[in-house]
This record gives C-alpha cells, sequence and structure tokens, in this order.
C-alpha cells in the first residue's frame, strides 16, 4: 500500500491526487498532508481524510485548525507549521510516497529532507528541480530514491522512455499549449491584463503556473526539469508548441523514431502513473481518464517565437550559465508574476525584470541547500529592487 504525504494539498495537484484517492478506495492512504494558508480547505480535508498530521502555513492558522478540529471532537491530529511542519509530515516514518506540489522555493526543504529520508517522490514541484536540481539528483542518487515526474511533460517523457535506454535517445521534445497569447500580436502584450493571462486554453492550474504559460516561462522551467531529470544537456531538451495539450511530450530516439504520450488533458493521469509506477492501474469509464481517439482530428506542431517569448530563451541561458543563475530565474520570475497579478509591472515587465536580475547573478554552483535559499533571498531583493526603479508608478 502507498502510504502518502501530500505537500500542497489544497493545491490544484492536491485536489487532484486526493481525487485519485477517493477513487481508488484500499489502494492509497492518506498519511499526512501540508497546505499554506487555505485553512477551511485543510479543515475539510481533516475531516474526510483523518490524516496522523498536518502543516499549514503559520502558527497562528495551525491553532485556529487545531481549536476547529477540537470543536468536531478531534484531537488525534497532530497540527504543525511553517517550513519545519511541512518538513515533519514528509518524513514521517509512515510515509512510504511523497506528493510534492507545494508552489515554488516554499516546498524545497520539505522535498529535499523527504529525499534524503528515502521516501519516494512524485514531483510536481518543478521549481525545486529548477533552483537546487543538481543537489536534489545528487541526494535521490545517495538514497536510491525515485523522483517519479507528475508534471505532464515529463511524467510523458518517462512514460516514452520506458521504450528505450538513456543512451538511445538523441532528443526530447516538451510540448507546449504556448498559452492564451499563442496568436496575440506582441505590439499587444503591453496591454495584457492579470485576467487575460490568467485563462490557460487547455489547463486549470494554480495562478503562478498559469502565468508562467501565459509567458512561456512554464516552458523555460521545464526545460531545466528535463534535462536534470533525465540528465540531459539543454540542447537536446527542444519544445514545440502543440495547441491541442493532447501528445504531452515526445522521445526521439537515435535511430529515428519518434515514441509520444497522448492522454486526457487532466493531471489526473500523470499522478496515477506516478503513485502507482512501476503497475498500472486499470481505470473506468467512472473516471473520465480514457482518451477517445476517434475524436481526435488535428495535431499541430510548431516552433515557439522567441521574440514573443523572451522567458523561454533566458532559461535556455540560465540552463546553460547553470548554478546561480537558474536559482535566480525561479526567484526573479516569482516576484515578478506577483507583481504582475497585483498589476504593479506590465505583461512584459516579467521578462524584463528576469533578464535584469540575471545580468547581476554569477553562475556560481550552490554547494548546499542552504546556500540555495540565500542565493533564492538574494535574487528576490535584487528583483525587488529592479522593479522598483523600472516600475514605479507603472500601470497595466
Ligand atoms: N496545476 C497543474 O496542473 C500543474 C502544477 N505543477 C506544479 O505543481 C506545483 C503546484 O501547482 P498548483 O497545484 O497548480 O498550485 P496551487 O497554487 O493550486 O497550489 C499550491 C499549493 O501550495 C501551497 N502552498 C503555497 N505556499 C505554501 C507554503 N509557504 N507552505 C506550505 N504550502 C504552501 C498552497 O496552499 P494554500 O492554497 O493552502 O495556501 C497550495 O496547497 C507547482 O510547482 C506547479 O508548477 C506542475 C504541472 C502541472
Ligand atoms: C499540466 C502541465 O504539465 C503544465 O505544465 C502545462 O504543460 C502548462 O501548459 P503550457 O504548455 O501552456 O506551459
Ligand atoms: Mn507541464
Amino acid at each position: 500500500m502507498k502510504k502518502l504525504a501530500i505537500l500542497g494539498s489544497t493545491g490544484s495537484i492536491g485536489h487532484s491526487t486526493l481525487s485519485i484517492c477517493e477513487s481508488f478506495p484500499g489502494r492509497y492512504q492518506v498519511i499526512s498532508l501540508a497546505a499554506g494558508n487555505n485553512i477551511d480547505a485543510a479543515f475539510a480535508q481533516c475531516l474526510r481524510w483523518r490524516p496522523k498530521a498536518i502543516s499549514l502555513a503559520t502558527e497562528s492558522l495551525a491553532e485556529n485548525l487545531k481549536s476547529r478540529l477540537k470543536a468536531e471532537g478531534i484531537t488525534n491530529i497532530e497540527v504543525v507549521h511553517g517550513t519545519s511542519g511541512s518538513i515533519h509530515v514528509a518524513t514521517l516514518a509512515e510515509v512510504n510516497f511523497v506528493v510534492s506540489a507545494i508552489v515554488g522555493v516554499a516546498g524545497l526543504e520539505a522535498t529535499y529532507a523527504a529525499v534524503c529520508a528515502g521516501k519516494t517522490i512524485g514531483l510536481a514541484n518543478k521549481e525545486c528541480l529548477v533552483a537546487a536540481g543538481e543537489l536534489i539528483i545528487a541526494a535521490a542518487k545517495q538514497h536510491n530514491v525515485a523522483l517519479l515526474p507528475i508534471d505532464s511533460e515529463h511524467n510523458a517523457v518517462h512514460q516514452c522512455m520506458r521504450g528505450g535506454t538513456a543512451a538511445e535517445v538523441r532528443q526530447i521534445w516538451l510540448t507546449a499549449s504556448g498559452g492564451p497569447f499563442r496568436n496575440t500580436p506582441i505590439a499587444e502584450f503591453e496591454r495584457i491584463t492579470p485576467q487575460q493571462a490568467l485563462k490557460h486554453p487547455t489547463w486549470v492550474m494554480g495562478q503562478r503556473i498559469t502565468i508562467d504559460s501565459a509567458t512561456m516561462m512554464n516552458k523555460g522551467f521545464e526545460v531545466i526539469e528535463a534535462c536534470r531529470l533525465f540528465n540531459l544537456p539543454a540542447k537536446q531538451v527542444r519544445t514545440t508548441i502543440h495547441p491541442q495539450s493532447t501528445v504531452h511530450s515526445l522521445v526521439e530516439f537515435v535511430d529515428g523514431s519518434i515514441l509520444a504520450q497522448i492522454s486526457v488533458t487532466d493531471m489526473r493521469l500523470p499522478i496515477l502513473y506516478a503513485l502507482a509506477y512501476p503497475e498500472r492501474v486499470a481505470v473506468t469509464e467512472k473516471e473520465s481518464l480514457t482518451f477517445d481517439l476517434t475524436t481526435l482530428s488535428q495535431l499541430d506542431f510548431s516552433q515557439p517565437d522567441l521574440t514573443r517569448f523572451p522567458c523561454l530563451r533566458l532559461a535556455y541561458e540560465a540552463a546553460e550559465t547553470g548554478g546561480n543563475a537558474c536559482i535566480a530565474l525561479n526567484a526573479a520570475d516569482e516576484i515578478a508574476v506577483a507583481a504582475f497579478l497585483e498589476g504593479r509591472i506590465p505583461f512584459l515587465g516579467i521578462p524584463r525584470t528576469i533578464e535584469d536580475v540575471l545580468q547581476l547573478t554569477s553562475g556560481q554552483s550552490p554547494a548546499s541547500i542552504l546556500d540555495v535559499l540565500d542565493a533564492d533571498l538574494a535574487a528576490r531583493d535584487c528583483a525587488r529592487e529592479v522593479i522598483a526603479r523600472q516600475f514605479t508608478g507603472a500601470r497595466r
């Protein structure tokens, strides 16, 4: 039986993971949860799943949740908080599988601790691998831990790789929807609003990744994520615009064969694959996870336009530089995306901020997770300064 810690249980991936647990009773046991600020969702999850432990972002939220549980007569759920809390729930002795789905570097320490504690990881949190990929991969090797990708593209590559060995791979192709502005002329980019950018054409996801998809930074992060997971240089990780989001990615082998993975546009499928690996679980019509090939009429593929989507170019450059550049790429993006959502910078202010921060960053490699966190904080400060200098008084 897989005994789960779900980090980011109140988010989009967290909900999809719990929905899989609901669909396959007896197969997965929810041992622990970690959430941020959504205390109502956390409370409801405690009532439904009765975890042994749950972590929330702050002490006051944890105290509040404890009182609400007590009022229901529930006193046997340990309620903890903060980074130490998420590390605690991720490393409980009973847990053997950790779903890493806290958004951003906030999920890094718990994910790293889980790897070091020998837990199998279902990895959705790509920002962890962007910022600290080399350290996480080294720890996974040292502790003989499987890192099973949940991110749909990497999950697809993982599935296609079962058709060959790593040495037989010529390159991999990550598909990109192109986001809501795939066909928008560059002249209109300055006027893009958060509401427009939050309308992803094919996926329903959390806010940060949805904006990252709109700038195509998501694909840039995924290139770095793929380099780390599949031990490939960035030049062997290609991207292609595929607006249907039906082919989730492809692996091209040395003999010219290309294997693709096709399935519904639903994150429950890669989550189920990772949870069940190395087995495959049979689904029925009830779960609506099967793909009706007779409805398939068109699959389009085209080259991304790096002029309209400079974030993708910046990510390839950071991948080339390595070390702190990838940490800064993620940290500056997180600050810039928040500023865009708050109306403090325009849409194109996101790549402008990141580019400025990258120019001020060295390619030095972090030797420890503490180094990563220091470099992350420094890049955030730098991004805030860039925004204050360049965009004060800016209007969308
Ligand atoms: N959604 C998707 O389809 C996909 C997502 N991913 C990746 O998965 C991760 C999660 O994405 P998604 O589910 O969309 O994001 P959401 O914004 O929907 O959820 C984020 C989760 O992280 C929690 N969280 C945020 N900050 C903290 C914190 N400081 N401490 C503890 N928990 C925190 C949130 O808690 P709360 O809400 O309670 O504040 C929430 O549970 C991201 O890294 C994303 O890139 C990858 C591929 C696809
Ligand atoms: C579901 C998933 O894995 C997302 O990362 C998705 O791929 C985002 O869509 P884009 O292809 O638009 O970035
Ligand atoms: Mn993805």
